[in-house]
């Protein structure tokens, strides 16, 4: 993991094509565009091929899928395949409700995801561990995260991120992970879905070390997120969002460095 990766993406400006969700498209976007990369969102199926084609990465959303866009996600997730682009899948609340789960399954039998970002209930979903999911958010359960990370892995054939108080990136057997964040972060809807999109910004730049990539954008959310939270005196939600996109922008990787706390 290097946080010159961050010079990289900005000197880049990688076009980032997002398949979002209709509750958080607009964070992810401007996200994206704060902290240096060039989003783009498609809902025709029709323009799959030429979105990948301009396309360094793709993110695949499933926060508010349709059959329709499950249909997109199958034709943008094929085009990357065979265009050599990273595929990131974000499967959102597949431990929640088993449609959803089906649904990723489904996608994941002809799409291969270069990475799977998700919190612990969704991942524990994916690799068939026991868990408790509740909605969009990680639930309760227990049980060692890393190797449940690892299990997802293999069971995939990709990196995989799971996100939470540390975030846990592996390749199956390679195991990094970030300390940093703050507890804001589940108090804004989205930072999941905004992870997921830089992971896909970070591996358009890096698509030959996967796990790299993936770890330096987790530690370039978390760091960001936890060095605006020391700025407010207050939990104020609303304002970190705000603060948030500021700082993305302006974030160098000397500050990054500094705070960093991986292993
Ligand atoms: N308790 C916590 N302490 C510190 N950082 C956290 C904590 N929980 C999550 N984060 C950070 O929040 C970001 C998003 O991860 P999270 O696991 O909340 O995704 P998610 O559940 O998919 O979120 P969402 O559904 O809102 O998109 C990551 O950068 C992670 O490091
Ligand atoms: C709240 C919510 N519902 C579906 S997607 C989403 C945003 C978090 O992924
Ligand atoms: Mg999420």
């Amino acid at each position: 993991m290097t946080l010159d990766l961050l010079t990289t993406l900005r000197q880049q400006n990688p076009i980032v094509l997002t398949l979002a969700n209709d509750v958080t498209v607009q964070d992810v976007a401007n996200g994206l565009n704060a902290l240096g990369a060039s989003p783009i969102m498609s809902a025709e199926v029709d323009e799959a091929e030429a979105m990948v084609t301009i396309a360094g990465a793709v993110c695949l959303n499933l926060g508010t899928l349709t059959k329709l866009q499950l249909a997109q996600m199958r034709a943008v997730g094929a085009a990357a395949n065979r265009q050599h682009k990273p595929v990131i899948l974000d499967p959102v609340a597949v431990g929640a409700v088993p449609y959803r789960l089906q649904a990723a399954q489904t996608l994941l039998r002809t799409v291969h995801a270069d990475v799977i970002r998700g919190n612990a209930g969704e991942i524990a979903a994916l690799a068939a561990w026991n868990w408790q999911a509740k909605g969009i958010d990680a639930g309760t359960g227990s049980g060692d995260l890393v190797a449940m990370a690892q299990a997802c892995a293999q069971k995939y054939h990709c990196v995989v991120v799971l996100s939470g108080a540390t975030d846990i990136v592996t390749d199956g057997q390679q195991v990094v992970r970030v300390h940093n964040g703050t507890e804001l972060f589940q108090l804004h809807v989205g930072s999941g879905d905004l992870l997921s999109s830089l992971v896909a910004a970070f591996a358009a730049v890096q698509p030959q070390n996967l796990l790299a990539a993936a770890a330096t954008a987790a530690t370039v959310l978390a760091g960001t997120g936890e060095l605006v939270a020391a700025q407010l005196t207050a939990s104020r939600p609303g304002t970190f969002a705000m603060l948030l996109i500021d700082k993305l922008h302006l974030v160098t990787p000397a500050e990054l460095s500094k705070i960093a706390v991986v292993d």
